[in-house]
Order: C-alpha cells, then structure tokens, then sequence
C-alpha cells in the first residue's frame, strides 16, 4: 500500500489517538476495576483461552484480514503452540491486545507456557502493560501459581529497571562524531565513502516507505552515493548525521534536504515511498528511524527559520555538516565571545505526572487542541534562568493551582516539532484544590490507578483515553499506575 493512500485515512492526529483508544467495551458490560483484581471468578469468567471476537460488520478488508491474524497470534499464545506463533510474529504487533487488554504475554502467563514467554521477552515485548483488570502478565502468572513464568518475568522487569529508559524519537543509532563534522576534510571525505547513506527531505517533510520488517511502520528509503545524482551535492544542504560506529571510517549518515528539480531519481530507486507531513506519520516509524528523523528534522527547521544572523542580519554560511552557521559580515559581533546564535536550538520544557498528597491520584488535564475525551499530563515551556524543578511547580501552579512541593525527574524526550526536549517528572503535590487557567486548558482532574488502568486498556466507561505509547506523556502516566499495580 502505498503511503499517500495509506494517509488519505489516517493523517489527522485526532484519528491516531482515537483508533489507538477507542473503547470496545459498553458501559452495560463494564465493571469496575476494583471489583475485577483477583477475584477468581472474573478472571474464569472468560476463560483466557477462548479470545473474544471482534463485531466486524463496519471494518474493511484489510482490516478484518488484520483481525484475523491478531486473533489467531493471541490464540497461539494461549494454547502455547511456539510454531505457529513464530510464524506470525512479525505480521503482528507484539503487544496487541485483545477486547478485554489481554497482550499475548498475559495469555502465554495464564497458561504457563515458557517458551511463549521466553520468545516475547527476547522479542522486546512490553511486559508492563496492564490488561483491563489492571494486572500485568506477572501478576497473572502468580495468581496461577505459574512459577517459572513469574521468575521469568519478574527477573526481566528487575533488568529493565537497571536499563535507561528509551522514549519514542530518543533512540538514534548513530555516533554524533563532531569531531567529524568540525574537520572540513573528515566531512569531505566522509560525502565522499562509498558505504555513505542519505536520507531525503523536500521543504522538511521525510521520504518515508513502508517497513517490511514492521507491518504498519514506516522507515527512511535510504540511498547509497552511487543512486544520487552528482549535482545534489552541489545544489542541496547535506546534514552529516553521525557514523554507523566510533571509527572514523565506519559508514556515514546524512539527510539530503533536496531544492526544487532534484527529486526524479528518487522515484527510480523507490516508487511506493513518499514525501509526508512529520507530523503525526513520524509518530509510526521504527524507532531507530524516529531518532534519525528527530536530528535531521530539528536541524532542518532550524535552517529553515534561521536564515539570516539574529545579530546583525547579514546573510550567513552553514558550516560542520549543518551543526553551524556563521555570520557573512565580518565586523558581526556574532564572531567574538560566546555566541549560541550560531548554533541550533533546543527548546527545554517540562512534563509532569502530578501525584496528590495521598499518591493516590494523579492529576490530568486537557488543553482545547486535544482529541476529544484525551486527558494528559500538564507542560509548559522552561523560561529563561528557570530551575528544572521550578519550571514545574510554576507551570502546575498556572494551570492547575496546584501547589507542588518535591519534584522527581523521569526520562526526557525529543520532540522534533521543531526543536523542544521534553523533561518528564514526577510532581507530588502538597494540595489538592483545582483551579484551572481556561486559556490553558479545558479540564484537569484527578484520576484513580484504576482509572488511568481502564483508560490504558482502552476502555474507560466515558471513553477517556491518555496520548498512545509514543508520547513521554503515556510513559510518565504508565510508569506510575504499572509500579504497584497490585494497589490499584
Ligand atoms: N501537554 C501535553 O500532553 C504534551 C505537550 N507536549 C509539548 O510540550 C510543550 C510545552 O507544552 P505547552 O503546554 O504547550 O506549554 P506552555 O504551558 O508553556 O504554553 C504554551 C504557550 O506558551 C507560549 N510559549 C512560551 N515559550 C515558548 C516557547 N519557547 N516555544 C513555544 N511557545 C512558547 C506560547 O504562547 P503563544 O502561542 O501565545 O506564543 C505557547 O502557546 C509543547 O511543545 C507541546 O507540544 C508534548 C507532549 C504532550
Ligand atoms: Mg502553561
Ligand atoms: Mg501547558
Ligand atoms: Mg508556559
Ligand atoms: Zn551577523
């Protein structure tokens, strides 16, 4: 399928969160969260072998086709039948879910069958999820008395804990070498190796195609020198990228930001790719291509934005590989001191899971731009001279009238639109009255763990969904309600 086809459907972002979060289950059939943890009998009710089937009157064909398989890869699980299940794993997402927020790994944990689980967690698979009773796969194993199972899984999320956390867009396979890039000659003949990749952009949108590895994903075409015509290099602004490894000789990256006519020989090499609006379709990239796509876009629009010296707005020359751009005028002040001018930016800003007083609860709120019924966590931009901490119990303070006492940091985030780092924390709050700013937001409220466990599984009774996996938002969100889920 093609990627302007397949974006003819899907482009709006509102649709993503929508499709990712809608709920399928109706309030009649719902029940309440609390109600469901442990109890025997509703986890028997269904037994977990017998995968509900989807009501597929309105879904096209691709998509019923796409049903089937996910129904057939979440039964092979259950029924711990490795050879068929090997077989579908790349047709599938590894962590799909079925009606009821069941991922194959809580199938698998359900009936015990090891080498199930041992090949989803080799696989990467999350094994935090929650299902819509709030368990996680361990959780499930243990209340099956499957031991093996639980030791697998609990020594694996005792590693992760050990691991960086890696949010969407941070995970770039490159080595930066600006050792490279500052070198005239190192970056001449780095153009010039032969094992050279390149990357396209026209007016800042990447040329994307679809993933074989991943179904649904989409990933850089990527070119060799030999498929780029020799005037490229001449006309368009090449940005050195990095080095597939620290030495010096290992393959460079770099993304061809094309002008006007240089564009046919791209179809030669690729005719189903396509040039597409970053946002959202980057959000449905391999993640190592996010990463990529995070460096190459913010530098671009940095050029893009910057043409001329903030200083003395003379024309200027981009130099080490688009990293810098000095000023044309040789009296600019720009070329004496510390200049960040020169350099392109990156605009700080915080994200914060608010917990109340009790860490019971956690505060969500939402801004007029958001899907309808999308609750997220609270942001605000860094201001100049601003602590970290103090960015985040001003911000919660603007918005919420929260007041916020202790801040933790989680993990950070790039967010390439076009150039804000995203700062996650854990804010815990000293009060709890709302009082919202309504030229920030529309809404802010506090949400129970087994609140935020519905609205994770999909199927919250009013339909209330956090942003999808990709967002540092659904991490902060998850990593709270997934680190004791057992007092949901
Ligand atoms: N809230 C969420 O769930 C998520 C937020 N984000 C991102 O977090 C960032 C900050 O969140 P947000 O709530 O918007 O921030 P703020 O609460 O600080 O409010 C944003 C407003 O502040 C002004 N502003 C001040 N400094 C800047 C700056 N350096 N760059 C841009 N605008 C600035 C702008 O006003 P004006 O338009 O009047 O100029 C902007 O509309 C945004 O990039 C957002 O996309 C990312 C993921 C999730
Ligand atoms: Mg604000
Ligand atoms: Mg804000
Ligand atoms: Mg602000
Ligand atoms: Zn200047």
């Amino acid at each position: 399928m093609k990627i302007s086809q397949y974006f003819l459907f899907k482009v709006l972002l509102l649709q993503t969160f929508q499709e990712t979060h809608s709920p399928v289950l109706t309030k009649s059939s719902f029940f309440t969260v609390k109600k469901k943890l442990f109890n025997k009998q509703e986890v028997c009710a269904k037994r977990p072998e017998t995968i509900i089937s989807r009501k597929m009157s309105e879904e096209t064909d691709v998509e019923s086709k796409d049903s089937e398989l996910v129904q057939r890869f979440l039964d092979c699980a259950a029924r711990g039948d490795v050879e068929n299940f090997e077989q579908l794993l790349g047709a599938v997402d590894i962590d799909v879910k079925s009606d009821r927020g069941w991922t194959a790994l809580m199938f698998a944990a359900r009936n015990g069958h090891t080498s199930v689980i041992n090949i989803l967690v080799q696989k990467g698979c999350d094994v935090n999820c929650l299902n819509a009773s709030g368990q996680t796969a361990l959780e499930i194993a243990q209340f099956w008395n499957h031991k093996e199972v639980a030791s697998i899984l609990s020594q694996y999320r005792q590693q992760l804990e050990y691991d960086q956390i890696h949010n969407y867009y941070s995970l770039n396979p490159l080595y930066r070498a600006s050792d490279v890039r500052k070198d005239a000659k190192q970056l001449e003949s780095a153009k010039n190796n032969k094992s050279a990749k390149f990357i396209m952009f026209s007016k800042l949108q990447p040329f994307l195609i679809t993933s074989e590895e991943k179904k649904k994903k989409f990933k850089f075409a990527v070119f060799t020198l030999d498929q780029l015509p020799s005037s490229i290099r001449e006309t368009s602004t090449l940005i050195f990228l990095g080095l597939e490894t620290w030495d010096p000789v290992s393959s460079p990256w770099f993304a061809v930001d094309l002008v006007e006519g240089d564009h046919s020989f791209i179809s030669k090499y690729y005719p189903d790719g396509s040039f597409v609006a970053p946002f959202p379709t980057t959000m449905q990239m391999i993640q190592s291509h996010a990463g990529l796509f995070a460096e190459a876009h913010s530098i671009l629009c940095w050029l893009d934005k910057y043409r001329f010296c903030p200083t003395c707005g003379s024309k200027q020359t981009v130099i080490e590989g688009g990293y810098k751009q000095v000023c044309n005028n040789s009296d600019c002040t720009s070329h004496k001191g510390v200049h960040n001018t020169c350099y392109p930016r990156v605009d700080p800003s915080l994200i914060m899971l608010v917990l109340s007083p009790s860490k019971k609860q956690c505060l969500l709120g939402r801004q007029k731009r958001f899907p309808p019924k999308m609750f997220s966590c609270l942001a605000g931009f860094m201001e100049p001279g601003e602590s970290i901490e103090d960015t985040c119990r001003r911000e919660i303070e603007e918005e919420s009238g929260v007041k916020v006492g202790r801040v933790d940091y989680h993990s950070s985030q790039p967010w390439p639109f076009p150039a804000t780092l995203m700062l996650g924390c854990i804010a815990h709050a000293r009060t709890e009255t709302i009082t919202i700013d309504k030229d920030e937001l529309e809404e802010a409220r506090w949400f129970s763990r087994a609140e935020i466990a519905q609205m994770l599984a999909g199927q919250h009774p009013d339909g209330l969904f956090i942003p999808p996996s990709q967002a540092i938002a659904h991490q902060l969100i998850k990593s709270w309600a997934t680190s004791n889920s057992a007092n949901l």
